[in-house]
């Protein structure tokens, strides 16, 4: 595919995370032309405003033909609003347009009304600063665009493909992942301001901890309890605050927050 347009229908949070991060990068083939489409004018006045000449923004009637002139359509849709605008741009679809779907719960079955190739994609909001992670699954027939839509979509930072039956549970870890994690940073600050470090230090101490050691977990390969072990003198100070965690339930509280989070996800596409 040469010299084609990306069209992102529903271009907020996501859509503009993936536009960002596709534009930082060089990969080819390069979209030659972005569409922006939004639900109403004022947003599409803010998107144009900010990224000038490089983009076409677009609210209303326009976005049928905005999706018209795609080849490639990121959806960056809410999920209990994607029926209603796909059922109002239709006639712009040809059913072989690349869609790469960005939406919690929809499943590629529930897309392929709308095109033979889709590409469903888990990021999270990190994408924004190029520390995203995303978890990719295709249709068969989209799978001979699987180099465009992984080089793509790698952009945001990290690309890996699974089987579609994964995709509620990355939902979880991957796209709510991030505010389990600012849950956690935000209380282990919260429990130093306790003692009196001023808040805004507390804040950078704990983001600087979780960065390093996620970053310590990618470069040593090691296994988490292995490198937590590490960090546990006999008879010190992390084991006693390891076990007054464990007594709170903290861990069980995590990993069934993530099942819930995935329950909640398989929901999504039903309604
Ligand atoms: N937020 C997150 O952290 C994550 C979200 N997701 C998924 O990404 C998807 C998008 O979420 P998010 O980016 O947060 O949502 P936003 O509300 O930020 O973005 C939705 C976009 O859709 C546009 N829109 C609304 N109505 C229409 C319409 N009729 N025609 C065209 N565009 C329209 C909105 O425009 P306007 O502003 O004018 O209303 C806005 O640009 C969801 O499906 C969600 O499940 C996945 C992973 C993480
Ligand atoms: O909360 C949500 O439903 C979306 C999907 C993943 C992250 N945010």
């Amino acid at each position: 595919m040469d010299n084609y347009t990306l069209t992102i229908l529903g271009c907020g949070t996501m859509g503009t995370a993936m536009l960002l991060s596709i534009m930082k990068a060089t990969f080819q083939p390069y979209p030659a032309k972005f569409i922006c489409c939004t639900g109403d004018k004022e947003s599409a006045e803010a998107l144009q405003k900010r990224f000038g000449d490089k983009i076409e923004a677009s609210y209303g009637e326009s976005n049928i033909s905005a999706v018209k002139r795609a080849d490639v359509i990121i959806l960056g849709l809410k999920p209990y609003i994607c029926e209603s605008v796909l059922e109002y741009v239709k006639s712009g679809l040809n059913g072989h347009q690349v869609i790469i779907s960005l939406l919690a719960g929809w499943s590629i079955e529930r897309l392929s009304k709308y095109s033979s190739c889709i590409a469903r994609v888990m990021t999270n909001t990190p994408a924004k600063f190029g520390h995203g992670m995303a978890i990719v699954s295709f249709s068969k027939e989209a799978q001979k665009y699987e180099d465009l839509v992984m080089n793509m979509i790698g952009t945001v930072g990290k690309a890996l493909k699974l089987p579609e039956k994964h995709m509620d549970a990355a939902t979880s870890l991957v796209g709510s992942g991030p505010a389990f994690c600012l849950l956690m940073l935000q209380a282990m600050a919260e429990g130093a301001v306790q003692m009196g470090i001023p808040y805004d230090i507390a804040k950078d101490c704990a983001a600087k901890v979780m960065e390093g050691t996620a970053k310590m977990v990618m470069e040593t390969g090691e296994h988490p309890e292995a490198l937590k072990a590490e960090v546990c003198t006999p008879g010190g100070t992390t084991i006693a605050g390891l076990l007054v965690m464990e007594d709170r339930g903290v861990r069980g509280g995590i990993s069934r927050g993530v099942e819930k989070a995935a329950e909640v996800a398989a929901l999504l596409g039903k309604k």
